[in-house]
């Protein structure tokens, strides 16, 4: 059993929870100062508690807090160098914590999938055995320079959002040809998870993958004959821009300070 506080029980840290609890390999303290966020997560933790100093004895802290909260939390939070602190705070450098509290700290960028341990998450260190044990309990993980971090950000912390985006207007073509919404839903959700294991079980490429799919005088090429005309590529490849400029904007504000 891997002892393991979250500090922050919102949108990631009740993810976190959720996802840690399924693996029953932890003991789980949960903080935050909002009651409500703290009676979500009871079900699934050993304790709760209001006070980040209680939280902080754990030998892996996570830290769920945004980014704009992490110095009055770091305040409170005093660790030891044999303690991890374990960051998902987007955007929030290493130097910044480190500097703030005497534990180890480990940045990293997951994405709301860790509910499922499914998450694909980008960390600057591995860290002891007790982190790689939670990171894998997550999900999959790499390890990058702190320097590619608010790419990562962009890519996989703020990727769900727009594949949820996509399967939302996928399923909605399928509505207004006549499927029922929840079918709609459910073919086009699993569309996207059925491809993407093929992409990390297969070794061939994407463009392999592509013909794979697209038969000779068939229904995918024309499809494809839309997407590659369209404007797909660059509204993609603006969308992580915007995201991957803002986590950079917010990395400067903490490293002037
Ligand atoms: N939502 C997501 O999909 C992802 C979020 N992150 C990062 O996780 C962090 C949290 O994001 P969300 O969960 O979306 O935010 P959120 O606003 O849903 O949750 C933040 C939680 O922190 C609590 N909190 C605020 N001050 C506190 C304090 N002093 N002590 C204890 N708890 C306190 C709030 O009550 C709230 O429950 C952010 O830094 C974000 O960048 C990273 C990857 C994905
Ligand atoms: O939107 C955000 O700032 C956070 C970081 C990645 C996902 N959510």
């Amino acid at each position: 059993m891997v002892e393991v506080s979250v500090i922050g029980c919102g949108h990631l840290g009740s993810a976190v929870i959720r996802g840690l609890a399924k693996s029953d390999n932890h003991t789980i303290t949960a903080c935050d100062l909002d009651e409500d966020a703290l009676d979500a997560v009871e079900p699934h933790v050993d304790r709760t508690t209001k006070e980040v100093r209680e939280a902080a004895s754990a030998p892996v802290v996570i830290l769920a807090v945004r980014p704009q909260t992490v110095s009055p939390v770091l305040n409170q939070l005093q660790m030891s160098p044999e303690q991890t602190l374990l960051s998902f705070a987007a955007a929030v450098p290493t130097d910044f914590i480190e500097e703030r509290t005497g534990g180890t700290v480990v940045r990293g960028m997951p994405n709301l999938a860790v509910e499922t341990g499914s998450t694909a998450a980008a960390v600057t260190a591995e860290g002891d055995e007790d982190v790689r044990n939670i990171l894998d309990d997550l999900g999959k993980y790499v390890v990058v320079d702190e320097s590619l971090m608010d790419i990562a950000t962009a890519l996989n912390g703020s990727g769900p959002a727009f594949v949820f985006y996509l399967i939302k207007i996928m399923a909605a073509a399928g509505v207004e040809s006549g499927l029922a919404e929840d079918d709609a839903a459910r073919l086009a959700a699993q569309t996207f998870k059925g491809a993407a294991e093929i992409v990390l079980q297969s070794e061939e490429s994407l463009d392999h993958l592509i013909d794979a799919v697209t038969s000779e005088g068939g229904t995918t090429i024309e499809g494809m004959e839309v997407l590659r005309e369209s404007e797909v590529d660059d509204v993609m490849e603006r969308t992580i821009r915007a995201a991957e400029e803002r986590s950079i904007e917010i990395t400067n504000d903490f490293e002037r300070d």
